[in-house]
């Protein structure tokens, strides 16, 4: 099967001469269609700025990014517009991620009005319908403000959001991290679930390797900007190579 994304010797640099941080160092892995493909490491070793590098928030110093054969670093204008609709991010934070002032279906369906999808607001509409039932909460619901909902059911919106421009790629950034554990798991069954139902791949941002044992095919370890181990999340977390990876683990009390 042909990668869906293709990372090759990746940087992104921050900042020139003596100030300059080099986040991001040659960095190369690729994720197939489908495959949710963990990456983890400490805090500060450069998991968002590579995240935010895939779908060009920030833009990378230097390397190759391709997304089913388009040169994503080149991309501008009307190409980038169309990227950014199949590739979507989720964050960490379903507070900070949803306008209070907004009902949820509505932000839903500004979404569809600047990337044109549907042909008025009753198909508009019909699609938010869609995706409140995608994620697992009850359409009916859509009409209400942020406030009126859980940190899981907001954690749903905000992946209703991601979906609603039909997207191949969700690079998700620590999107359970601000749950409690069970609400974790609920969304982290979510997400494999939209894998088998859409052929959804993920990027999986995260500091915790409990979380990406349950939900990963493969995991990259970053250390300091680079990836130090890589493979099957049963090998690399069964069996680390890597010194960094043996520390990760040894501070997590449940391995
Ligand atoms: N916009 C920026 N300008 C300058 N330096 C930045 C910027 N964003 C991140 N950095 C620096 O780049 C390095 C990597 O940060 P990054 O946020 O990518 O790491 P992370 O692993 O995602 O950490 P965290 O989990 O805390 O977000 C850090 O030293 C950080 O301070």
């Amino acid at each position: 099967m042909e990668n869906l994304l293709t990372v090759e010797k990746l940087n992104v640099i921050y900042g020139k001469g003596a100030e300059a941080v080099h986040a991001v160092k040659e960095v190369t892995f690729h994720i197939k269609p489908g495959e949710i493909f963990g990456l983890v490491g400490e805090s500060g070793c450069g998991k968002s700025s590579l995240g935010k590098a895939i779908i060009r928030i920030t833009d990378p110093t230097s390397g190759t990014i391709d997304f089913k054969g388009i040169d994503v670093a080149s991309l501008k204008g009307k190409a980038l517009k169309t990227y950014r609709q199949e590739v979507q991010m989720v964050f960490q934070d379903p507070y900070g991620s949803l306008n209070p002032r907004m009902k949820v279906g509505h932000a839903i369906v500004d979404v569809l009005n600047v990337h044109k999808i549907g042909a008025n607001t009753a198909e508009r509409r019909e699609r938010v319908t869609e995706l409140f039932e995608a994620v697992g909460l009850n359409p009916a619901w859509a009409w209400r403000y942020p406030h009126e909902f859980s940190g899981g059911q907001r954690q749903r919106i905000c992946i209703a959001r991601a979906l609603a421009l039909n997207p191949d790629l969700v690079v998700a950034d620590e999107p359970v991290s601000a749950l409690d554990v069970s609400v974790q798991a609920e969304i982290l069954e979510l997400l494999q679930e939209l894998r088998e139902k859409r052929g959804l791949a993920f990027l999986f941002v995260s500091h915790d390797l409990a979380v990406v044992r349950n939900v990963c095919d493969r995991v990259a370890v970053m250390y300091d900007g680079e990836i130090v181990e890589m493979g099957g999340v049963e090998a690399v977390i069964d069996q680390p190579q890597h010194e960094y990876t043996q520390k990760l683990l040894s501070a997590v009390p449940a391995f």
